[in-house]
């Protein structure tokens, strides 16, 4: 009697494999609202709209899609590797998917928030992400020097931060600052760019992909039926062979954490995390508790000789401002609920 059931679940399984074997792969490399640009192995692109309201597609996922006239529906996302994105009380948006590197890029003016970019790196650090630190406009010397002091304890803690002057004023590149090698940076991977307004975020994508803006408006007029609009999240391909790409997103400015849980915000800090190993309590908030590694290696209130260093950057001390922006994004993380990936 177990026949005609094995024949029925094969049968299903050959109609699952068939219709498994009807859809096509494609990677997404814009998305708008309910749309996306989906482009095939050779290089067309076509609109498709993903199957149901909870196959949220993001720029960068691996698709299964199925044609329809001259549009597509978006069956399936293949595993991701990673998925940066952001969350605030209302709502979860994603920057990208399979990343190998986030770019953030920052100026010399105008001036930087270090919370902003502390929040993007740990945003990195909680998927793993690789970050490299750009800080550009290297000819305003005096402006420069003072960015480059900021970005100290980030040095000091391991990530990298090349200087750049991708447009300089008096057309100088200041030594050591070329465009061109951060643009080698990227080749070869998928980076995504984030940065606040006024950076040389436009500089950067025009010089490393030729014809950027033609094609980003080409885009975002598709996905928004005419209506120009510079909110979409793109991908660009870097070289011919498509084997490097440059994805630009908005949305540095309000970098919202919700989805990291404050108890393991010090572990995405490269300068606090290896001083929990030293805190007295196991489930230590390195804010009040007695005996805590973390506040104890902070620059200037050392209790413990070892971890005194005059230099407020030093591998071994966390720096004051550094520790503020834990304090403080503790506090917001906690102040409500936590609800998770949305
Ligand atoms: N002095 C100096 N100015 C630069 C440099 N690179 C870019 N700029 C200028 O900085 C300004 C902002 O550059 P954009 O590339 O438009 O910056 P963006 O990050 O795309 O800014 P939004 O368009 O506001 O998002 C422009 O006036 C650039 O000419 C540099 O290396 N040195
Ligand atoms: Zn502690």
């Amino acid at each position: 009697m177990s026949r005609p059931a094995r024949a029925t679940s094969k049968g299903r399984a050959a109609a699952a494999a068939a219709d498994q074997a009807a859809l096509l792969p494609g990677l997404v490399i814009a998305s708008h609202g309910r749309h996306c640009v989906v482009e095939t192995p050779e290089g067309a692109r076509v609109i498709c709209h993903p199957r149901g309201k909870k196959l949220g597609v993001v720029v960068g996922d691996r698709v299964r899609w199925q044609p329809s006239q001259d549009e597509g529906t978006v069956e399936q996302i293949e595993p991701r590797r990673n998925l940066l994105y952001r969350q605030d009380e209302i709502r979860t948006k994603s920057f990208a998917a399979n990343l190998d590197q986030v770019l953030i890029l920052v100026a010399a003016e105008p001036e930087f928030s270090e919370h902003q970019l502390a929040r993007a790196l740990i945003a990195c650090e909680a998927e793993h992400i690789t970050p490299l630190i750009v800080l550009n406009k290297a000819d305003l010397t005096e402006l420069f020097a003072r960015a480059w002091q900021r970005l100290a304890p980030y040095r000091a803690m391991g990530y990298s931060v090349l200087p750049m002057a991708a447009k300089p004023k008096d057309g100088q590149v200041p030594e050591g600052c070329l465009l061109d090698d951060v643009i080698a940076r990227l080749q070869g991977h998928t980076t995504l760019i984030l940065g606040p307004s006024g950076a040389g975020k436009s500089t950067l994508i025009n010089r490393a992909v030729p014809g950027a803006s033609a094609l980003t408006g080409e885009i975002s007029q598709a996905l928004n039926s005419g209506k120009h609009t510079t909110t979409t999240t793109t991908w660009y391909w870097l070289d011919a062979a498509r084997t490097g790409a440059l994805i630009d997103s908005p949305g540095f400015q309000e970098f919202g954490l919700r989805h990291i849980d404050p108890a393991q915000l010090a572990a995405y800090m490269p300068d606090l995390k290896p001083h929990v190993a030293d805190c007295k309590f196991y489930n230590c908030t390195h804010l009040h508790e007695p005996g805590c590694g973390v506040r104890a290696a902070v620059a200037g209130t050392a209790q413990t000789p070892r971890f005194y260093e005059e230099s407020a950057c030093s591998p071994t001390t966390i720096s004051a401002n550094r520790y503020k922006i834990y304090s403080d994004l503790f506090d917001e993380l906690s102040a409500v609920p936590n609800y998770g990936v949305g």
